[in-house]
């Protein structure tokens, strides 16, 4: 008889654990988005937040939201979901899943899609009614990119950090 933990986390906490971490480093004020891809067989392969360009600093550029548009962080943001690609270093990404804390919008939805990612496991859904995210929906049922939502269990990870 195994003495074996019982109360250890799934592949999906897991993952999407570590996709909530990683947004925790974003210097949004409104919105963190964390993101973590995966290799078919469960190997975290890369990890990315929602933030500035390197070289571009936190402290100089805008974080607003409305107002001219150059004032605005909507134009400067990386997003989580490409900040993950672009930070994969090993070559091809094709099969992998993509945990993620916000639908993705149309933008990262292309490269997901071109980078040859098949799933897309999301939490929030929140900007739903959006173009931007009727079109990542409309991309990724074309493409064949499987997409569901992150089926949350409660469980509560406190970290002494
Ligand atoms: O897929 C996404 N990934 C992602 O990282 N983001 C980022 C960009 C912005 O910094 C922030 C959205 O800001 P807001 O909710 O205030 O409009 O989330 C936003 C989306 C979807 O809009
Ligand atoms: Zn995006």
């Amino acid at each position: 008889m195994s003495g074996k933990r019982k109360d250890y986390i799934s592949w999906d906490e897991y993952f999407m654990g570590v996709a909530m971490l990683s947004g925790r480093r974003s210097k949004d004020p409104s919105t963190q988005v964390g993101c973590c891809i995966v290799s078919p067989d469960n190997k975290i392969l890369s990890m990315g937040y929602n933030g500035l360009p390197r070289g571009c600093s936190d402290d100089e550029f805008p974080w607003e939201r409305e107002g001219d548009p150059l004032q605005t962080k909507y134009v400067y943001t990386v997003h989580s979901e490409l900040n993950a690609i672009l930070n994969y270093g090993g070559g091809s990404l094709e099969g992998a899943k993509l945990y993620v804390s916000l639908f993705p919008c149309n933008e990262c939805a292309k490269a997901i899609i071109q980078s040859g990612i098949k799933e897309v496991i999301y939490d929030c859904d929140k900007y739903a009614d959006t173009d931007s995210v009727l079109a990542s929906k409309h991309m990724f049922d074309s493409a064949g990119v499987r997409y569901h939502q992150y089926h949350r269990t409660g469980r509560k990870i406190e970290i002494e950090l």
